[in-house]
């Protein structure tokens, strides 16, 4: 089990590190749920800790420091620290306290302030705490070294990590503090400049910039604290400043405790580093002069496109009801880079209202959006079990759903309804009372329904439909993402199938010319068939699918199955198939004319090729070449 809030028993907060919540109120982003914060101010009671203090050491650090300075060259900016100005000369505990994001830093120090910690700090955090009325001592009063090289060098010195890194059960590593003259950290709070905020910025950077911007001393102290959890408290995140408060008024014990927020602080580095070594692989991309054919050949640290190694950091945003099914445990992740900066998809969606996403939930909204997503006129798209049974487009968005549930009434109860435009009043009525075509009394019943944007008339009409109805706020997939699929024992890498029938070439092979309705019919039919599960067949007419048949692990049966559900609307239909046709006589290509259809689109590229054309003269069917392929296995 994940979750530490058990750690705190007199903690009101509820930390990020903690089990993220199950169920979902209104408003959730789906990628963050949020930590519920105490804003009480921490008592004021001084936590006493039962371990070993150097008082002594601390009124003797003149000999040690001046030691150190011998060593080092440039002794004119050494100057030894004033023994009574140290900052632990009070015996008080310290606190290490190193900001890039500053949110809630005023809380902390106070906090911290009011338990007795003496509080260390970098430039801009000392600046900030004093600013809130926080005494701080610099990092510089301890090093006796200016930060120098551009911040590069602030805290990475022996008076800093010795203080992190010293075992307090180990009297020889205890001694060696005392005889430089370094006294423990109890808490080090840290967070990182701003990498990958600052490396994906609109506009881009420099090289040089993104370089000044990997945090070196940030991860250094956070690993080392992290690594020394039995005595060291590390925090790397704002939303766990109340816990850890709350954590220290109860006399921060707790071992599990500490290595939960010891396992966070890695994650978080780990993190950070592959998004390091991420951008550095992009900035290589291009001087490489690999090809994908010629990759054996070349190094493998010069094979371009797809890097040697990938680290992908996740953060789990809830913990599932169950997996596929109830007995499978699951959980969700976001990609935490792609949150980070809104790439949009169902990770990062606002929901609304309803029961908590399951895991299916977000299978099936992921296919409806990414569907209904590539649509350029109003459409709606009626996903069952990942595939879509439904999708129409129309400048009335009200027809384009009735028509889109229309195309698989009996699929589309209980599915997930996706739509490309604003759901508003008009439209959330016809969701909430349009009855099912079937017996055309029943009500229609949805999972989800996902849109870019609600109106407060539409969300509110849409939240009375049902209580567990589902209702997300989706924004675009970025294009040209990876995609990331796993076999038992590995990964698969691939580019996201990004093609749209504006990227592709139709061309006729057939003696029949098509009329451009047949044309655009084709087009659409090869929109929605690059979403079905292959085997896909897709039939559809005037922005509308009629029919489609997926998954068969033969085209001639999912061609059947399409059939059977365009019913007679078939005739002068066009039908899209995500892959050629391996036979065309007595098969897919010949039962598709023999049944009306009147414009074939497919990828082309079987040996019987010349089959499918001499099949469609023979019927005077119009066939298209795309030459490209959209399987979706
Ligand atoms: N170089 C160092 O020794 C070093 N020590 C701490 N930092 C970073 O400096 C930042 C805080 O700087 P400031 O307190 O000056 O705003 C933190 O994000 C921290 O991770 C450093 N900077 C980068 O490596």
């Amino acid at each position: 089990m994940f979750g530490v809030g058990a750690a705190a028993p007199t903690s009101t907060a509820t930390s990020a590190i903690t089990a993220a919540t199950t169920t979902t109120s209104a408003h959730t982003r789906l990628h963050s749920i949020n930590a519920t914060t105490s804003s009480n101010s921490p008592s004021s009671a001084l936590i006493g800790c039962g371990r070993v203090q150097f008082c002594s050491l601390r009124l003797n650090c003149g000999g040690p420091i001046k030691a150190m300075a011998d060593t080092n060259t440039n002794t004119d900016t050494i100057s030894v620290p004033n023994s009574a100005s140290h900052p632990s000369a009070s015996g008080n505990k310290q606190a290490l306290i190193s900001l890039s994001d500053k949110k809630d830093l005023a809380f902390l120090g106070k906090g911290l302030q009011e338990l007795g910690y003496t509080i260390v700090s970098t430039g801009g955090t000392a600046s900030a705490l004093e600013s809130a009325g926080v005494s701080v001592t610099k990092v510089e009063q301890l090093t006796s070294f200016p930060e120098m090289l551009d911040g590069r060098v602030k805290t990475l010195h022996p008076s800093i990590h010795g203080g992190i890194l010293a075992r307090r059960d180990q009297k020889h590593h205890m001694d060696d503090l005392n005889k430089h003259g370094i006294a423990t950290f109890d808490v080090v709070v840290v967070n990182l400049y701003p990498f990958y905020n600052k490396v994906t910025s609109t506009g881009g950077i420099e090289f040089e910039d993104g370089i000044e911007n990997i945090d070196i001393g940030g991860p250094a102290m956070i690993r080392a604290a992290a690594k020394n959890n039995k005595d060291v408290l590390v925090v790397v995140d704002p939303q766990d400043y109340p816990l850890l408060l709350e954590f220290l008024k109860g006399g921060g014990d707790d071992q599990l405790f500490r290595r939960r927020l010891a396992w966070k602080a890695f994650q978080h580095v780990a993190s950070y580093d592959s998004a390091v070594a991420e951008w550095l692989w992009k900035q290589t991309s291009g001087i490489s002069t690999s090809s994908a054919d010629d990759d054996d050949k070349v190094p493998y640290l010069f094979q371009d496109k797809f890097p040697p190694s990938l680290t992908v950091p996740l953060e789990r945003v809830s913990s599932l009801r169950y997996g596929e099914n109830p007995h499978q445990k699951a959980a969700f992740y976001v990609d935490k880079r792609l949150a980070e900066v809104n790439a949009g998809g169902i990770a990062t969606a606002i929901q609304h209202h309803g029961k908590s996403m399951s895991y299916n939930n977000y299978l099936d909204a992921d296919a409806a959006w990414n569907c209904v997503s590539e649509f350029k006129n109003p459409t709606c798209v009626v996903v069952k079990h990942t595939n879509p049974c439904g999708v129409a487009s129309r400048d009335d968005i009200l027809e384009a759903y009735r028509l889109a549930v229309k195309a698989d009434p009996v699929s589309a109860f209980g599915g997930i309804v996706a739509f490309n435009v604003e759901i508003d009043e008009a439209l959330a009525k016809e969701i909430r009372e349009f009855r099912s075509p079937t017996d055309g009394e029943t009500r229609m019943f949805y999972e989800i329904v996902v849109a870019p944007k609600y109106t407060e008339k539409g969300l509110e009409i849409l939240q009375k439909k049902s209580k567990s109805l589902r209702i997300l706020e989706a924004q675009k997939n970025e294009k040209g993402k990876l995609s990331l699929r796993q076999v038992g024992g590995g990964w698969l890498a691939q580019d996201s199938d990004d093609l749209t029938p504006q990227d592709i070439q139709f061309n006729v092979v057939s003696e029949k010319a098509p009329q451009e309705s047949e044309l655009r019919d084709a087009e659409f039919a090869w929109l929605c068939v690059k979403h079905v599960k292959s085997n896909a067949i897709v039939i559809a007419k005037n922005n509308c699918m009629l029919g489609m048949g997926s998954g068969q692990p033969n085209r001639v049966e999912s061609l059947r199955i399409a059939l059977k559900k365009a019913g007679d609307e078939v005739k002068g239909a066009a039908l899209a198939s995500d892959a050629f046709f391996p036979f065309a006589w007595k098969d897919a290509v010949e039962i598709a004319c023999e049944n009306g259809v009147s414009i074939i689109a497919e990828p082309g590229g079987s040996i019987r090729d010349a089959d499918a054309v001499d099949c469609c003269n023979k019927y005077g069917v119009s066939l298209l070449f795309t030459n490209v392929r959209h399987f979706r296995h």
